[in-house]
C-alpha cells in the first residue's frame, strides 16, 4: 500500500477510537490529508521548513490532559505497550499526527506535483527532509502543550539513557513550558534479566536533571517504574525479577 493510501486509510476516519482524543471527532479528515500533502508536495525534499507544516498543525491541533503526557527515548516499543495498557497516558503517537506519521516515509519533488515513491532523503543526507522536520515540529508542539507532571520513559540498558542529541533531549525537554509543567518524572527501564544498575544516579540522568532544574521544574526519577515493569514481565513471567508476592 503506498504511503499516501496508507496515510489516507489511517486518516480516512477509520481511526481506532481508542487513539482518538475527544477533540478530534469534528475534524475534516480529507482536508487534513490534503494539508499534510501540501506541506511537502512540489517542494525540494532537502529544504522543508517548520512553516511548511504550520497549516497542518493548526488543522489537527489536539490537547492532551494535564499529567497525561508520556515522552520516550530509545524505548518506543515499551512506551506504546504501556500506553495501550495504561489508557490514561498519551504518547505523541496517541495523537492524530503522531499516529499518521508513525513508521511512514514521505517526500515530494520540486519538479513534480506527485508523491515521490522512489526514494526520499534520510536525516544523514539532509536534516531538512519532510519526515525529520515533521517529527521535530510535532514533537515540539507536543512538548509545548504538556502540563502538570510530564513523564518520560528512558532506556536504562544503554550506557546513556539520556542523550542531548535525541529528539527528547534536543527538542522536547527544551519546549516544556515551566509555567505549565511543574515536574518531569523519568522512568529508567532496564531490560528484564539485566542486572539493574541505579541509572537514576548516572551521569547521563544527572545531565537531564540539571537541564530540568535549570528550567525551573522539579525532576524525579524511578528505576524500573513498577507498572511499566509489569508490562515487561508479561513477556518474561518466569524470570526471577518478575516473580512477585502480588
Ligand atoms: N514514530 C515516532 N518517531 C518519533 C517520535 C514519535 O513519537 N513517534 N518522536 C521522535 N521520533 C523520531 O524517532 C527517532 C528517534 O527516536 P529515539 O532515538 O528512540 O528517541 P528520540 O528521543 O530521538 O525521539 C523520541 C521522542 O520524540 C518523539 C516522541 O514524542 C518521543 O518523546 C527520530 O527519527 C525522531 O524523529
Amino acid at each position: 500500500m503506498s504511503s499516501e493510501s496508507l496515510t489516507f486509510h489511517r486518516l480516512g476516519c477509520h481511526h481506532p477510537s481508542q487513539l482518538v482524543l475527544p477533540d478530534l471527532r469534528s475534524k475534516d479528515c480529507p482536508k487534513i490529508l490534503d494539508t499534510f500533502k501540501n506541506a511537502f508536495i512540489a517542494k525540494n525534499a532537502c529544504d522543508i521548513t517548520k512553516e511548511d507544516y504550520e497549516p497542518l498543525l493548526h488543522l489537527a491541533d489536539q490537547t492532551v490532559p494535564c499529567n497525561k503526557t508520556l515522552f520516550w527515548s530509545k524505548s518506543k516499543e515499551l512506551a506504546h505497550q504501556f500506553t495501550r495498557v495504561q489508557s490514561g497516558l498519551f504518547t505523541l503517537e496517541d495523537t492524530l499526527l503522531g499516529y499518521l506519521g508513525d513508521d511512514l516515509t514521505w517526500c515530494g519533488d520540486a519538479r513534480s506535483a506527485e508523491l515521490n515513491h522512489q526514494s526520499c532523503p534520510h536525516w544523514h543526507e539532509c536534516p531538512s527532509n519532510p519526515v525529520s522536520v515533521f517529527w521535530n515540529v510535532i514533537s515540539q508542539k507536543f512538548a509545548e502543550s504538556a502540563c502538570g507532571v510530564a513523564q518520560v520513559m528512558l532506556n536504562g540498558s544503554l550506557s546513556e539513557p539520556f542523550s542531548k542529541y535525541s529528539t527528547f533531549g534536543s527538542v522536547e525537554v527544551y519546549n516544556l513550558d515551566p509555567r505549565k509543567v511543574h515536574t518531569v518524572q523519568a522512568w529508567v527501564m532496564h531490560d528484564v534479566g539485566e542486572t539493574s544498575s541505579n541509572s537514576c544516579s548516572s551521569v547521563s540522568i544527572n545531565e537531564l536533571k540539571l537541564i530540568v532544574s535549570k528550567r525551573n521544574m522539579t525532576f524525579t526519577c524511578q528505576n524500573n517504574y513498577r507498572p511499566a515493569r509489569l508490562v515487561q514481565c508479561v513477556k518474561h513471567p518466569e524470570h526471577s525479577s518478575c516473580a512477585s508476592n502480588i
